[in-house]
C-alpha cells in the first residue's frame, strides 16, 4: 500500500520561529523595545499550565518578553475582562494570549471581546474572525493559520477542492473552515449533530480533523489520496486521526506530534512580533 508523505510542522515551524526572532531582536535595536506577548491562564489545568509553559519559552528563545497572569479557577467573567482590558490598554504588552479552555462558568466570548484588536495576537475576536473570511490583512486564529502554511508548504492549492473540516469551535474548527474558504475550498463543517459522518468525510480531499476526540476519523473514512490536517490535541498527545490507518490512504497526512502543535506557536510568534512592529510604528 502506498504511503502519505508527511507534512512536518516541526521544520516548518522552525524555519518561523528563526525568521521572526531575527525580525523580533531587530525590532528591539530600532526601538530599545523587545516585544511582549502576555499570557493569560484561568485555573490550573495540566495541559493548559504545558502550553503556556511551552509558549513563554520559546517566547525567551525568539527575543519576545512574555508576562503571565495567572488567576484562580473561581475568577468570574468580570473580573478576567477587567484583567485583559487593563493588558490591552498597557502600551508595554504588544499581544495578548487568553489560554483556552478557561472554565465553564466563564462566558468565553465576552473575555475574548476584551481583548484589543491590534493585541489579539491569538486569533479570537470578532474582528480578527472577520478580516480572517475576508481574506484581508490581520490576525488569524494560530493552528488555522499554521495548518494554511503547512497546505502552502507542501504546495496543495485549497481553491476548488473539497474541504471537510470536523469540528466547530470558535479557537480552531470555524476559522480554518473560514481560511479555507477564503482560499477557494468548498467547505462543509460536521459537528455532534452530523449524520453518518463517516460518508461526509470520505467526499474530502483536504480533511481537517478539530474535534477533540482520540483517533474519530479512521483510514476507511479516508478518500485516496486526501490531505489529512489533525488539529486535534487529546490526552497524551493523541490526535484526532488514527493515524497508522489514514497513512495508508491519505497523500499526505500530519503527525500529531509534530504537524499542526509547533505551526500553532510559531503562528503565535510571529504575530506578536508583528503586533509589536506595528504598535511602535515600525
Ligand atoms: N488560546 C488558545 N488556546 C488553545 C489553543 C490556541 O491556539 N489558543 N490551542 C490548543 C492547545 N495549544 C495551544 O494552546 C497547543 C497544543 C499543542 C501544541 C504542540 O506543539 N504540541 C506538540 C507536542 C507537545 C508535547 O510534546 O507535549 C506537537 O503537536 O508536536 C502547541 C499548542 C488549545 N488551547
Amino acid at each position: 500500500m502506498p504511503q502519505a508523505r508527511l507534512m512536518d510542522g516541526t521544520v516548518l515551524a522552525r524555519r518561523i520561529v528563526e525568521a521572526t526572532a531575527k525580525k523580533a531582536a531587530d525590532l528591539t535595536d530600532r526601538t530599545g523595545t523587545a516585544p511582549c506577548l502576555a499570557t493569560v491562564l484561568v485555573g490550573e489545568d495540566p495541559a493548559s499550565v504545558t502550553y503556556v509553559r511551552m509558549k513563554q519559552n520559546r517566547c525567551r528563545k525568539a527575543g519576545i518578553e512574555s508576562r503571565h497572569v495567572a488567576l484562580p479557577a473561581a475568577t468570574t467573567t468580570a473580573q478576567l475582562v477587567a484583567t485583559l482590558r487593563e493588558l490591552s490598554d498597557d502600551p508595554t504588552v504588544h499581544g495578548i494570549l487568553l489560554q483556552h479552555p478557561m472554565g465553564e462558568h466563564i462566558d468565553e466570548r465576552a473575555a475574548f471581546e476584551a481583548i484589543a484588536p491590534e493585541k489579539d495576537v491569538d486569533g479570537v475576536t470578532f474582528a480578527s474572525f472577520a478580516t480572517m473570511s475576508f481574506g484581508l490583512p490581520g490576525f488569524v486564529s494560530c493552528t488555522p493559520g499554521g495548518i494554511v502554511r503547512l497546505l502552502d508548504e507542501y504546495a496543495v492549492d485549497p481553491a476548488g477542492k473539497r474541504a471537510v473540516v470536523v469540528g466547530r469551535s470558535a479557537i480552531l474548527g470555524k476559522p480554518a473552515g473560514m481560511l479555507l474558504l477564503a482560499r477557494d475550498a468548498t467547505v462543509t463543517y460536521c459537528h455532534s449533530r452530523t449524520r453518518d459522518l463517516s460518508s461526509v468525510v470520505r467526499e474530502a480531499d483536504i480533511v481537517v480533523a478539530a474535534v477533540g476526540r482520540p483517533r474519530l476519523i479512521r483510514g476507511e473514512d479516508i478518500k485516496p489520496g486526501a490531505v489529512v490536517i489533525d488539529a486535534g490535541y487529546n490526552p497524551g498527545n493523541v490526535g484526532d486521526v488514527d493515524f497508522d490507518s489514514a497513512v495508508e490512504r491519505a497523500s499526505l497526512i500530519t503527525p500529531v506530534p509534530g504537524g499542526v502543535g509547533p505551526m500553532t506557536i510559531a503562528t503565535l510568534l510571529e504575530q506578536t512580533v508583528d503586533a509589536a512592529a506595528r504598535q511602535l510604528g515600525v
